[in-house]
């Protein structure tokens, strides 16, 4: 008898997620099936849309949502072998019980020296967000000038280094001094701390004075209302987040987009990645293929134990990371 560790939504998120909105549990699981493959995390991510996902798709007392890289301790499914290492998504828990249908073998490429939580970060999820909002939303073209927010983050810095790939120039804000360090560092050509300057407007003008054909928005709210209007004529906006609002209780106001959306022509386009599951292939392999080369550069931000979950999480909305925020077991 294996007994799981298990986080759960003690209490729906009311404004800033608290750590006494969770409670750790743990679970007894019942002996394998035939077909069935026990597995332990061996990392876990933490990621933005837990907030507000938690809300639309959770009730108290349920464990929370989320991905993990596991490894298979036993099994009793002739497809898969005990040690192989699968990304999984079976929310906060050390240990699951799967029967193989809603897992994924890391590609078989993998390099034994490349560290298997990239799966939750620059190859995974939070990489083919860049891949697909980048090629496919943004549709961006060599010599264009992007920009990114939450750029050192796990989506925004494989946009960044994703644009340079495609011949862009590349514009990242992010909220520290240490993060505009590291985007100058992987390749960003201009970058600064959206907290610290005296006007946003007067910054985006300054990094790119003739203004941005594609922007990448992983932030909306009031950096979005001041963004667009430095966008190209027929510029390109991917809205692929807008964590400065998932935990307002009031919903925030205008300015609204209308007007500079007619004079520029531009088109705004809001996506979710799980809209290319039928390409994932396709993007886990081109980025696999960037990392494995040295063009595209990882970071994470790892948290130890399986206790500091919650830790991790809300540490990740208030922007402690760098890279990917992950948590080792
Ligand atoms: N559409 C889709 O399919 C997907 C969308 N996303 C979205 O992409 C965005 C980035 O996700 P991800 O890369 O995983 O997360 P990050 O690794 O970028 O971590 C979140 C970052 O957001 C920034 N941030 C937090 N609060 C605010 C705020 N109030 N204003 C501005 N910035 C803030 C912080 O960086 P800083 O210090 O720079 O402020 C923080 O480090 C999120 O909005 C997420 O919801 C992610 C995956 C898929
Ligand atoms: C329980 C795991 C669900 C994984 C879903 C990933 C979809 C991410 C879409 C993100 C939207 C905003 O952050």
């Amino acid at each position: 008898m294996v007994t799981a560790k298990v986080w759960v939504l003690k209490k729906h998120f009311e404004g800033f997620p608290k750590t006494s909105d969770f409670d750790l549990k743990k679970i007894e699981l019942p002996n394998l099936k035939d077909g069935e493959l026990l597995l332990e995390s061996v990392f876990l991510s933490v990621d933005p849309y837990m907030r507000p996902y938690s809300r639309r798709d959770m009730k108290e007392g349920d464990i929370m949502i989320g991905t993990q890289v596991a490894r298979i301790v036993e099994s009793k499914n002739p497809a898969f072998t005990v040690g192989a290492f699968v990304v999984a998504r079976s929310g906060w828990r050390t240990h699951f019980i799967s029967d193989g249908k809603d897992i994924q073998l890391l590609p078989s490429s993998w390099p034994e020296s490349l560290p298997k939580s990239l799966a939750l970060g620059t190859v995974g999820m939070p990489g083919l967000t860049a891949y697909f909002g980048l090629l496919e939303v943004c549709k961006m073209k060599p010599g264009e000038t992007v920009l990114v927010n939450a750029a050192a983050g796990a989506v925004g810095s494989v946009v960044g280094q994703l644009a340079k790939i495609g011949g862009c120039k590349v514009v990242g804000c992010a909220g520290s001094d240490d993060k505009v360090a590291y985007l100058k560092k992987i390749g960003f050509d201009e970058a600064f701390n959206y907290k610290t300057v005296t006007s946003l407007d007067e910054a985006l003008r300054k990094a790119s004075p003739d203004g941005y054909d594609c922007f990448f928005d992983n932030v909306g709210g009031e950096f979005a209302s001041i963004a667009i209007n430095q966008m190209k004529k027929h510029g390109r906006i991917a809205v692929c987040g807008a964590i400065s609002q998932y935990n307002d209780s009031v919903p925030q106001k205008g300015p609204y987009v209308q007007v500079p959306m007619i004079f520029k022509e531009l088109q705004m386009e809001g996506f979710l990645v799980t809209r290319w599951n039928n390409r994932r292939e396709e993007g886990l392999k081109a980025l696999l293929k960037w990392v494995v080369e040295g063009k595209v550069k990882c970071h994470e931000q790892v948290t130890e134990g399986f206790e500091n979950m919650p830790m991790a999480f809300i540490g990740m909305l208030k922007g402690e990371n760098i890279g990917k925020a992950i948590v080792k077991v």
